[in-house]
């Protein structure tokens, strides 16, 4: 078992479950909406709601290649004069009449008179008539006008995250566009002396800027557009010439670096004094400088600067956030529970956030999912992150954990990507 120890929390750190509270609180959906093509349509947020002006499917129609009939003359048990053919787009005009049948392909109008499709498997056809082999039930094979959706139906709500399963239910309604929310413009900067751009040459001391490469392609992966601010040097008036532009041209801004206590660290500082700060500290590991304010209104996110850090206070902070500003609402962390395969050191006091690699196994028929820490879990420790598949999340008053416990585990995309 984790173990539980009394009275953990540091003093001056808020637990990540009230900061997150705070945050989705705090934010609201950005102003705005935009007609797009339903092409162009995955990964955004409806406006407003979708009402299907047609039936799915449009018509009566058969779910198999056989033969249309009347299930009354099924009964009887006579041969049925064959009369015509029925195929997808070429439905057959005349009526089905009592002894008769029509040949049909799957997705074919079903002809006036008929009730029934009996496959061509169970049926003895010959040139002119058809003779049933197997028992047939009323209505069997036919898919029914409307019965996946009625004409006025609301086909999605607003507020909608447009999946591609929804662009295929829109497109098989005839809607070729949507009318979504805007999407947030974020703008982004890092902060740090010792920073430089991936190509450059570094010199003694320096280190490549990481951060904003990764909150970049982050946030492209979101589909958000950016405004990049580039590297700032630890200087109080760039940082808040900076943060001026950001609130002056997005709709939030997402900074790393500076945030903790050390001479060099101004961005929270700045923050103070040029907005205003929501909370800063949080009963996280890592992630326990971040930092949420306002810039001149505009939501400001202040990323701890160690790049595992960074990238955890994204996911577990800013993307819930995110999500209020895009017009959806935050579900998440989606967690499971795993059996732990090696021991985890933890000091009661933060959530913890371990790198790990979950699996499922099978045994003597009996499957589970375990999962391993990657190793070195320091803050700088970038291959672990690379390497994990999932955050296992140990609770902030829990302590060590054993092989063989059961532990909770938030993963970072799906098993097999
Ligand atoms: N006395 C204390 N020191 C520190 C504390 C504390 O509570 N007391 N907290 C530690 C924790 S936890 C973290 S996390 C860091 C956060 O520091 P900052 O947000 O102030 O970030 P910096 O000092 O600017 O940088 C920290 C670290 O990260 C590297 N870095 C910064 N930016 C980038 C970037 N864009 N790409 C890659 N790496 C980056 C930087 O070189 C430093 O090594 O503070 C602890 N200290
Ligand atoms: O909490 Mo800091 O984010 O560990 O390095
Ligand atoms: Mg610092």
């Amino acid at each position: 078992m984790n173990k539980m120890v009394d009275c953990c929390s540091q003093p001056g750190l808020m637990p990540i479950e009230t900061a997150r509270a705070r945050l989705l609180e705090a934010l609201q959906p950005v102003a705005g909406t935009q007609t797009v093509p339903l092409t162009n349509a995955a990964g955004r947020v409806l406006a407003e709601p979708v009402i299907s002006a047609v039936n799915l499917p449009p018509c009566d129609n058969s779910a198999m290649d056989g033969y249309a009939l009347r299930f009354a003359d099924a009964a009887a048990g006579q041969p049925l004069e064959l009369i015509g053919k029925s195929f997808a787009g070429a439905p057959f005009e005349g009526v089905v009449n009592p002894g008769t049948c029509v040949r049909i392909m799957t997705g074919a109008a079903m002809p006036a008179g008929a009730d029934t499709v009996v496959m061509q498997e169970n049926v003895q056809a010959e040139a002119e008539s058809i003779h049933l082999r197997t028992e047939v039930r009323a209505g069997d094979h036919v898919r029914r006008r409307g019965e996946d959706v009625a004409e006025g139906q609301t086909l999605l709500e607003a507020g909608t995250h447009i999946s591609v399963a929804h662009i295929a239910l829109l497109a098989a309604a005839g809607i070729g566009t949507v009318t979504v929310k805007r999407r947030p413009c974020i703008a982004l900067f890092s902060t740090g002396d010792e920073l430089r751009q991936p190509g450059e040459p570094l010199a003694e001391g320096d280190i490549y800027d990481s951060n904003r490469v990764a909150l970049k392609a982050a946030l492209q992966e979101l589909d958000l557009e950016t405004l990049d601010l580039g590297i700032l040097p630890d200087n109080r008036d760039a940082i808040t010439r900076a943060l001026q532009k950001a609130a002056r041209e997005a709709d939030a801004v997402i900074t790393s670096g500076g945030v903790s206590v050390g001479e060099a660290d101004y961005t929270r500082e700045v923050l103070e004094a040029q907005g205003e700060i929501g909370f800063w500290k949080v009963a996280m590991k890592p992630g326990k400088p971040f930092a949420f304010g306002r810039i001149q209104g505009t939501p400001f996110f202040g990323l701890p600067g160690n790049p595992v850090s960074a990238l955890v206070t994204f996911y577990q902070l800013v993307l819930p956030a995110l999500t209020v500003m895009c017009g959806s609402s935050w579900n998440g962390p989606a967690t499971m529970q795993a059996k732990l395969l090696k021991p985890l050191k933890k000091k009661p006091g933060r959530t913890d956030f371990q790198r790990g690699i979950f699996r499922f196994v099978q045994e003597d028929g009996r499957g589970e999912l375990v999962v391993e820490p990657v190793g070195a879990q320091g803050s700088h420790i970038l291959t672990g992150l690379a390497a994990a598949n999932c955050f296992i999340v140990l609770a902030r008053d829990s302590g060590n954990a054993d092989a063989g416990d059961t532990v909770t585990i938030e993963p970072l995309r799906a098993p097999l990507a």
